[in-house]
């Protein structure tokens, strides 16, 4: 790619979040990561250039130093950052105006600094198209469950529970109702994902379609079943092989597991049999995808109501010395510094700082964890004759990324604070107030925070 080169023509609208957009290329697996603020802004409080790219530095940093050695080398991409010529930024953000939602229309992309981030187009296998003339398939789960208008029966922990029975059910539950949690792309085209707000539930039969080529062989196999129902069902089973497959497989004896905490086995939206959960909690191959996640996960042991008093203590001393923010490293840089910080706090709360940091600076990496996409890509691998004669089950290549790794702001953590209490207090009113001290046990019980056991 040649920067001073960039033509607006050979990119296309391919996603957004809520900070930032996204433009794949339409010849190469590339896609260009753009950050997003609020169109409300006025341009005094908009980040100058060199802010945007101490930004974008920061996620790059945070995304190499901090959550690859945490989440493992091969499942994160951490991109590089590029300076755009301003002339292509602006054409492009007029381009891809039209493509977007109606619902990320509050914030505007980022014309003015020029800084992106570049990565590999993790919706598509390099080179696989000289091997084989079906598109990869990718779906793209976001683990954390958002706040949309339908109850979803989607349940994480069945997801994380390492049971291929519960995943089924919670991926299957997904397709049913993907709402901000599930996307499939094929050849890099978005195929399946829920639009604004839910209103229209996307068509099953559509997907069935799309993926009909990649399980031919099914078509007849199942006596007494609907096809495309055989279809899903291969879907789904490949997409849980792939989240169960980990370095360990190839090794003789039993893979190490991880597993979730007993004490909070389900959520109450998992439709999933309360009998079968008994047997349910397989846990996860230690090197699986769901497992590195898991742990990251774990790595925040105080729950917000413990890590605010911790904040208000880093605030504290942060008034008194402004100066210490730097050697904190409040706001990065991410570095190998921040991960000993992160690594190595103390377990005991000795009243210092230092604690108080650590245990905020693990926090946020949690978040980080909590709120992450997996994006699983496979494709068929070469047709063999066997496979021509539909004598086989097909056999697919793939790859498995985690993306959105940005880190959680520090002053994120008032605002989950207050989002924190606005749910007690709703759950408040709409359970009559049970006492405070099983109020407290119970929403635990429907968060999802996974603890170590
Ligand atoms: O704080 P919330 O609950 O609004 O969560 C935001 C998510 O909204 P949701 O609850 O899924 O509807 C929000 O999800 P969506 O993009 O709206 O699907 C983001 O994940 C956001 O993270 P970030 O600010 O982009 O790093 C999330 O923000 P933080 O995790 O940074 O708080
Ligand atoms: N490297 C990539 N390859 C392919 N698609 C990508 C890549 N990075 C992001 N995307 C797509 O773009 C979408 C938005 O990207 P991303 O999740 O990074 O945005 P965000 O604003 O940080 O999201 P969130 O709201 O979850 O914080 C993703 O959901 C995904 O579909």
């Amino acid at each position: 790619m040649e920067l001073d080169k960039m033509d607006e023509n050979d990119w296309k609208y391919h996603g957004e979040g809520n900070k930032s957009l996204v433009v794949s290329h339409l010849q190469h697996c590339r896609v260009l990561r753009l950050l997003k603020f609020p169109s409300e802004d006025s341009a005094h409080t908009r980040q100058t250039a060199e802010q945007a790219f101490r930004h974008i530095l920061n996620i790059v940093d945070y995304s190499k130093y901090v959550m690859k050695p945490l989440l493992g080398e091969k499942y994160v991409h951490s991109g590089e950052v590029v300076k755009l010529p301003l002339d292509f930024v602006r054409q492009l953000s007029l381009k891809v105006q039209q493509e977007r939602p109606e619902l990320r229309c509050d914030k505007v992309m980022d014309t003015f600094s020029g800084c992106g981030l570049c990565l590999p187009n993790l919706t598509q296998l390099p080179l696989h198209h000289l091997r084989d003339h079906r598109p990869p398939i990718c779906v793209e789960i976001k683990l954390a469950n958002g706040k949309w208008k339908r109850l979803s029966r989607y349940c994480p922990l069945d997801l994380f529970s390492g049971s291929k029975q519960r995943m089924y059910v919670a991926l299957k539950n997904l397709l049913e109702e993907p709402q901000n949690n599930l996307k499939i792309f094929k050849g890099g085209e978005l195929i399946f994902s829920c639009k604004d707000d839910a209103k229209q539930q996307p068509e099953l039969n559509d997907l069935i379609q799309h993926l009909r080529p990649y399980f031919s062989h099914s078509n007849g196999l199942y006596n007494g079943h609907q096809p495309g129902k055989a279809i899903l069902n291969e879907f789904i089973q490949v997409i849980c092989s792939a989240l169960l497959s980990g370095g360990d497989s190839n090794r003789s004896g039993e893979p190490r597991k991880v597993h979730l905490s007993e004490s909070r086995p389900h959520c109450e939206a998992s439709p999933f049999p309360r009998d079968l959960l008994r047997n349910g909690n397989h846990g996860l191959p230690k090197d699986s995808v769901l497992a590195k996640i898991l742990q990251v996960q774990m790595l925040d042991n105080l729950d917000i109501e413990g890590i605010y008093p911790l904040y208000k203590r880093v605030e504290q001393y942060l008034e008194e010395f402004p100066k210490e923010r730097n050697r904190l490293q409040i706001d990065g840089p991410y570095n190998e510094s921040f991960m000993d910080k992160v690594k190595n706090c103390p377990t005991e709360d000795d009243g210092s700082v230092e604690y108080a940091v650590g245990k905020v600076h693990q926090y946020r990496v949690a978040m980080t964890a909590k709120d992450c996409s997996v994006m699983i890509t496979f494709a068929p691998c070469e047709e063999d004759e066997e496979q021509q004669l539909k004598l086989e089950k097909p056999r697919f290549t793939y790859s498995i990324s985690i993306l959105d790794l940005d880190p959680k702001p520090y002053e994120g953590i008032p605002h989950q604070y207050k989002l924190d209490t606005k749910i007690v207090n709703y759950y408040l009113r709409s359970t009559q107030a049970p006492p405070p001290s099983s109020l407290y046990k119970e929403r635990q019980e429907c968060t999802l925070l996974f603890h170590a056991v």
